[in-house]
């Protein structure tokens, strides 16, 4: 597209990976936005064993990984992480702190020396301590200001929020914030 033909100029899209975590796929349609402007690698990022179904089960099993500080083993393995330079990670707000397979990921892979950028939606509550445990786990990474935006609900049965009308309006966010960024 046109916006990626441009953006070919500021960010080299083989150096750019899109990272992301998404269990009712807002998050995953704000990646493939963000992807439709910068290029890149994009990848999902599962789980060796994934969450239940469930959610109450789900969320009682989270409060305790993030108590015990246990990290999920991830299936995804990213080949050769030294090939780039901009890696956007996105993540859903979880008990108000970044989900445990995300700070696994930040865990095993090395970001330092990189432009980190994150990306965040929720349901309605914030970032909690999301973005500044990015910060803590990247402490040698250059860490640009981060995109957040309402998603679902999934507590009250609302999952895929960002379609339709929603993903015209994220679509526009999201263009603002990466020119904000200088990214396109
Ligand atoms: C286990 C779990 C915990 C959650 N905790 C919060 C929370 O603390 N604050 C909040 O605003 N939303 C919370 N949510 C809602 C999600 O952040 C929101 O639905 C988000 O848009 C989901 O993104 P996704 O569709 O990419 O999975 C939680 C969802 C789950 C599954």
């Amino acid at each position: 597209t046109d916006s990626r033909a441009t953006v070919a100029a500021t960010l080299a899209p083989d150096k750019v990976l899109i990272v992301y975590l998404s269990r009712t796929n807002n998050i995953k349609a704000i990646a493939e936005i963000i992807h439709k402007h910068v290029g890149g690698k994009l990848v999902a990022l599962e789980l060796v064993t994934p969450y239940p179904q469930d959610y109450r089960t789900t969320v009682e099993q989270v409060a305790r990984e993030n108590e015990t500080g246990f990290l999920p083993a991830l299936k995804t393995k990213i080949d050769s992480i030294q090939q780039y330079d901009v890696v956007f990670v996105g993540f859903p707000t979880w008990g108000m702190q970044l989900p445990p397979p995300v700070k696994s990921f930040l865990r095993q892979n090395d970001l330092s020396g990189k432009t980190v950028i994150p990306f965040n939606s929720n349901a309605g509550y914030g970032v909690g301590s999301s973005f500044q445990t990015v910060k803590e786990l990247c402490p040698d990474s250059k860490i640009l200001e981060g995109f957040t935006t309402k998603g679902g609900v999934e507590r009250d049965g609302q999952y895929l929020v960002i379609k339709g009308q929603r993903a015209d309006e994220v679509k526009r966010e999201v263009k603002k914030w990466l020119q904000k960024l200088n990214v396109i």
